[in-house]
């Protein structure tokens, strides 16, 4: 576990450095393409270049965030836009050009800011924000429609004046853009938060339950994207000297999708091949054979989906993999080898200095429709008190748990958590005040190593980089002694779909004591786990409640199990509380007896 790593600082400086050498080589390959390119491929390839940077922001927040996007066109036409309007009716010169590009960039990062309020709000469905980024450019076009004379219209602007460069310059300009944009990606999605990405397109709701902010970081993923998109179409008006509504439209918007989807989703290379490849041979094609040409777009696009669902470049990634996973028998990757856990400077709060109860629950109701499945729950939970929730199933034991966790989901009552009321709020910030959740079911990452989800748990609150990985995880004594107990802490190179379910159960534990919760809910944290699983966690959270103090809300429906560890049980029938006490009054209620057998309470001596 602690083998001797480079320091980060050490690791992110050759990070750079690789990256450094990495664009030289492609700028002298750019730098030297005009040579034996003619003056028309040249002229193809730079119109492909600008077009490859807008497919490369299609890919980082489609590819790797997750949200499908129809809207990028638009921040790439805002872009074009303003320099074709700014040269056409104001003026032109050097001034003028850092002006019209500033005010670009700036309209399409207002315009992206704005969508991704109305988009990634918490709730939000992912259905939601792909109908409001298709709305943006349907919106765009008939702005630029009904702009007459000033926007052109229909037809567009052209003829404007732009600096008339050589194609040659003009090439290696785009060429510079495309591997400056990309070389910044790479980094992006190498470091802290490129997993975080990562880890929001396969399972936001784990994510929020976390505490991390998964609407703030996709809006400031979009807004940069934008950003980029818009000094993208900039230069591709100010290269072209001309515009037209459809450098905004929706059927960009799409092909970009095609592209990034054909050449490789949540790859780098993926969406450059295949921006540059399909714009290339449209270029060629197009005129030569203009009704096949569409054909064969839509019938490759359907072939390669087939046969290479994760896109061309997956040929390439997916044997760099292997390659790299050679050797492994249980799925380590390269990614989490040089993690190295250490004990949190904190040890582990928990209930410390609050002198309020851990979590106090008052008249709490929950209903669907006309169901109502909680009423007047009543509950206070105690520090260094291991509290089980039982009942039949359908109880309302699950709903208690998203009560508390989630200030959207109970219709009336309050929750408060060492003395803060939780009102509405996400459940990003109320594992802010100190509420940890584990589910039903496995909730991790399945492609991400366990030292990554380990590093993700504790995004909270040692934040993350832009630039690098961080190699040091830091966690709670409680967090440690799982990963010791379950073995994990030798498997944290091991990507989580390769783990055991009793390792995921611990796994999910782990990270949730990450985020060194005071009050932590558990639901059937046991279930389908061996007999020998079940005594290790059972010993585990007797720890928790004994020596950290931590206040654990258990849901559980195995009574022995619940017999052995806990302090306290609550017995939820019917969406109320049917009784509160001690291990004894429970297990000697006749009324539970009768709960349990099914009779009608009315029935129950
Ligand atoms: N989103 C929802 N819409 C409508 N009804 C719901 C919703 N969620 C839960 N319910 C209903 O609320 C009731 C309680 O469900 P809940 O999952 O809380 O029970 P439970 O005690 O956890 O059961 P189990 O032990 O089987 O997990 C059930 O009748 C369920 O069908």
């Amino acid at each position: 576990m602690a083998e001797a790593i480079p320091d980060a600082t050490g690791r992110s400086r050759r990070q750079i450095l690789r990256t450094a050498v990495g664009a030289a080589i492609a700028l002298i390959i750019i730098g030297t393409a005009p040579l034996y390119l003619g003056t028309y491929m040249t002229n193809i390839l730079t119109r492909a270049l600008f077009l490859a940077a807008l497919a490369l922001t299609v890919d980082l927040v489609w590819g790797y965030a997750g949200v499908l996007t129809f809207g990028q066109s638009a921040f790439f036409g805002i872009g074009a836009y303003a320099c074709a309007l700014v040269f056409t009716h104001w003026g032109f010169g050097p001034w003028w050009a850092i002006g019209a590009l500033a005010a670009g960039i700036a309209v399409a990062m207002v315009t992206a800011w704005a969508t991704g309020l109305l988009s990634f709000y918490h709730g939000a469905s992912p259905l939601y924000s792909s109908i409001v980024t298709l709305a943006l450019p349907i919106v765009l076009v008939q702005v630029i429609f009904s702009g007459g004379r000033f926007t052109g219209s229909s037809s567009g602007l052209s003829g404007f004046p732009t600096y008339y460069w050589s194609i040659d310059t003009w090439f290696w300009i785009a060429g510079t853009f495309l591997v400056a944009v990309g070389a910044v990606a790479w980094l992006f999605v190498r470091s802290d938060y490129g997993r975080i990405l990562v880890a929001i397109r396969e399972n936001e709701d784990r994510c929020a339950y976390l505490g991390i902010p998964v609407s703030r970081i996709k809006t400031g993923l979009f807004v940069a994207c934008a950003g980029i998109a818009a000094v993208a179409g900039f230069g591709y008006a100010a290269f072209s000297n001309v515009v037209a509504p459809e450098l905004a439209g929706f059927l960009l918007g799409t092909e970009s999708l095609i592209w990034v989807a054909l050449g490789g989703r949540g790859t780098l290379i993926g969406p450059i091949l295949g921006a540059i490849g399909i714009d290339v041979t449209s270029s060629y094609l197009s005129g030569n054979l203009p009704f096949l040409w569409n054909f064969i777009v839509g019938v490759t696009f359907v072939v390669v989906i087939i046969l290479l669902p994760n896109g061309v470049a997956s040929l390439v990634t997916g044997a760099w993999r292997r390659y790299r996973r050679r050797g492994s028998a249980d799925g380590e990757t390269a990614r989490g080898t040089g993690i190295r856990l250490v004990p949190s400077a904190k040890g582990h709060p928990a209930a410390a200095g609050a002198s309020a109860a851990p979590i106090r629950i008052d008249g709490l109701t929950c209903r669907y429709g006309s169901l109502t499945v909680l009423d007047g729950i009543q509950v206070e939970g105690i520090a260094g008190q291991l509290l089980s929730i039982v009942g039949p199933n359908g109880a309302g034991k699950t709903t208690l748990m998203r009560c508390i966790s989630n200030g959207t989901e109970r219709t009336g009552g309050t929750v408060a958590i060492a003395g803060t009321e939780i009102g509405r709020s996400s459940p990003q910030k109320i594992v802010g005040l100190g509420v940890g959740r584990s589910f039903q079911n496995t909730s991790l990452f399945d492609s991400l190593t366990v030292g990554e989800c380990l590093r993700l748990a504790r995004y909270r609150i040692d934040g993350a980089s832009r630039l690098h990985r961080s190699e040091t995880v830091a966690l709670p004594d409680p967090a440690l002694e799982i990963l010791a107990a379950t073995g994990l802490d030798h498997k944290l190179g091991v990507e989580t779909r390769y783990l055991s379910h009793g390792m995921k159960r611990g796994l999910e534990l782990a990270m949730v004591l990450a985020t060194e919760p005071r009050v932590l809910l558990l639901d059937e944290p046991t279930a389908g786990l061996t007999r020998p699983e079940r005594v290790a966690i059972g010993h585990v959270l007797t720890r928790l409640v004994e020596e950290y103090d931590l206040c654990i809300f258990l849901i559980e429906h195995d009574l022995d199990f619940v017999r052995e560890i806990s302090n306290r049980i609550v017995v939820l029938h019917q969406g109320k509380l049917l009784l509160d006490g001690t291990v004894e009054e429970v297990v000697s209620s006749d009324l539970v007896k009768a709960v349990y057998a099914g009779q009608e309470l009315e029935a129950a001596p």
